[in-house]
């Protein structure tokens, strides 16, 4: 039980600004959005410490640095893996990114269900939650946000492979 637990809260030893650091320079000056989608995470409610299951979807727009991709889900881990509500996280995430990359804009979508509300309380399966934390050009340009939410709806190449 005590290993289940440090498993479930190991978010609180990682540092994501560190996570962030290393960046790639020698990318021909790439700076069109980047977008990981589908970031599959398990949280806990810091209410009831129950879980929180769902997707993030991160997307930047490069100022000379890009990161390594598995970075941006390694930071969506490293806030997930402690107790949270998801508004907190999705500003987390959002704010971590654009402090350390210093990108044009940064947008974090996250959608989730939350067992608190599932399985106990209110009973709601099937509901989802769905925040978002727009910073920069994907706050001030309607046309970035669009481009954004609307690569979220189309079905991936890879077939989830
Ligand atoms: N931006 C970008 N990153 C990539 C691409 N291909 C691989 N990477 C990332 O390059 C990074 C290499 O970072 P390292 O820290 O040297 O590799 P690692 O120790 O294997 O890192 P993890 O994959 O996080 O375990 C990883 O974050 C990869 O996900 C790509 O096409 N674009």
């Amino acid at each position: 039980m005590v290993r289940s637990y440090e498993e479930f809260f190991c978010g609180y030893a990682e540092d994501p600004v560190d996570l962030l650091t290393r960046t790639f320079s020698e990318v021909e000056d790439y700076d069109e959005m980047v977008l990981l989608r589908d970031i599959r995470f398990e949280s806990h409610c810091e209410h009831h410490m129950v879980p929180i299951i769902g997707v993030a979807h991160v997307a930047y727009l490069p100022r000379k640095r890009v990161v390594g991709i598995s970075k941006l889900a390694r930071v969506v881990d490293a806030y997930a893996r402690r107790f949270q509500i998801q508004e907190r996280m999705t500003a987390q995430i959002a704010n971590t990114i654009n402090e350390v990359l210093q990108p044009r804009g940064v947008g974090v979508v996250i959608e989730a269900s939350h067992q608190c509300m599932t399985t106990r309380g209110v009973h709601r399966p099937g509901v989802s939650m769905v925040t978002s934390r727009m910073l920069g050009t994907f706050r001030s340009n309607s046309d970035t946000r669009r481009e954004f939410l609307s690569i979220l709806n189309r079905p991936g190449v890879t077939g989830g492979v």
